[in-house]
């Protein structure tokens, strides 16, 4: 089953993802809800009565979860918050670019451990990797026996034959940008994920029922991916260290808190334009920058910031909206 604010969608037959059921909680099982841990979640099994005539059942209980992933929401409630549940492998997914950091593959792999499911480890954009065999042995280090696979958007085929030895319920869990969505995309064969936009707009509250939350493979294997999940985003914690030089660099800066976004004599600015240093290798750590923010706010806080980034202020938002919905009435232009 899948969540979506207080309406569920519930599959009939664990086998068959595709018949659903619409279904929301019974008074008496809301009013015995002890933590928010209690709420049913994507992956749950839920006992449900459902009633011809009516179109949404009835959920009564949630049955004891062999797994279940949480983020702690560290905006001002710190509430557990439950986000899948039932995965049998939780594959901790980095990037073999730049990006790879192991002290940030140890603390996915804690939360995954934590889960309760077998964690297992995926290195994507192998296509983009530089010293592959040095790479892998320091992950062996912290890995120990735990399963690795090596991707990139043309060839997972160790990956895709892992998920079809059995029917399994999977999810994926990694830093903004690691190719997630690009590897199950591929695994599904289709594009079925939605846009970064389309994902945006989910938390607004807008098209959220189109975006799906768990996708069935032909085998039965299951793949659940929630909005909750793109923001299990980990601190860190070495950003300096691993971007040293765009620290010594900023110290350069003519202002002492230059958030290098065009200010005068930005010495981050002019090491881009004379390509000492890449502006991909900026965006990336900005982004990293971006997570770490992002682990000390609450799902909301962290739908307004990308919200205010991508459009602009909630007001000139409304303000645009206004001005389209005039439009279509007939009056007013845009
Ligand atoms: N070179 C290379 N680029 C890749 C590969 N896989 C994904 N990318 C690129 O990496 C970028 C991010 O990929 P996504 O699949 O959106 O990453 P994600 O982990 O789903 O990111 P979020 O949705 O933010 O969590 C995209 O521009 C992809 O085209 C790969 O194997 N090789
Ligand atoms: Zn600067």
């Amino acid at each position: 089953m899948s969540q979506n604010h207080d309406l569920y969608t519930v599959a009939k037959h664990h086998a068959l993802a595709n018949d659903v059921l619409l279904a929301k909680i019974s008074g008496q099982f809301a009013y015995n809800i002890s933590t928010s841990l209690s709420y049913p979640v994507v992956g749950d099994i839920v006992a449900i009565t459902h009633s011809p005539f009516d179109k949404i059942a009835i959920i009564h209980r949630v049955c004891p979860r062999k797994s279940l992933l949480s983020r702690v929401t560290s905006g001002s409630s710190h509430t557990v918050q439950p986000i899948a549940a039932n995965i049998d492998i939780v594959f901790v997914t980095t990037s073999l670019d730049q990006n790879f950091n192991l002290s940030r593959i140890e603390r996915y792999l804690s939360v995954a451990w934590e889960s309760g499911a077998q964690p297992a480890i995926i290195l994507t954009k192998a296509d983009l990797v530089v010293d592959l065999e040095n790479k892998m042995a320091a992950l062996k280090q912290i890995a120990k026996s735990l399963p690795i696979f090596v991707a990139d958007s043309h060839e997972f085929a160790s990956l895709k034959h892992f998920l079809l030895a059995q029917p399994q319920t999977v999810v994926f869990i990694g830093s903004s940008g690691v190719g997630k969505s690009t590897l199950i995309n591929n695994l599904l064969c289709y594009e079925a994920m939605q846009t970064k936009q389309v994902r945006m707009r989910d938390h607004k509250g807008k098209h959220a029922t189109t975006h799906r939350q768990l996708f069935q493979l032909k085998n039965g294997s299951q793949i659940i991916d929630t909005p909750g999940m793109r923001e299990l985003q980990i601190d860190v914690g070495n950003t300096e260290e691993t971007f040293e030089d765009i620290a010594l660099l900023a110290q350069n800066c003519r202002y002492k808190n230059c958030q290098h976004h065009g200010e005068p004599d930005c010495a981050i600015f002019s090491a881009i334009a004379s390509g000492r240093l890449s502006q991909k290798r900026f965006d990336n750590y900005q982004k990293i920058l971006r997570e770490n923010k992002y682990t000390q706010m609450s799902a909301s806080e962290i739908a307004e910031d990308k919200f205010n980034r991508y459009f602009g202020s909630k007001s000139e938002a409304k303000r645009v909206r206004n001005l389209k919905k005039n439009r279509q009435k007939g009056y007013g232009r845009f």
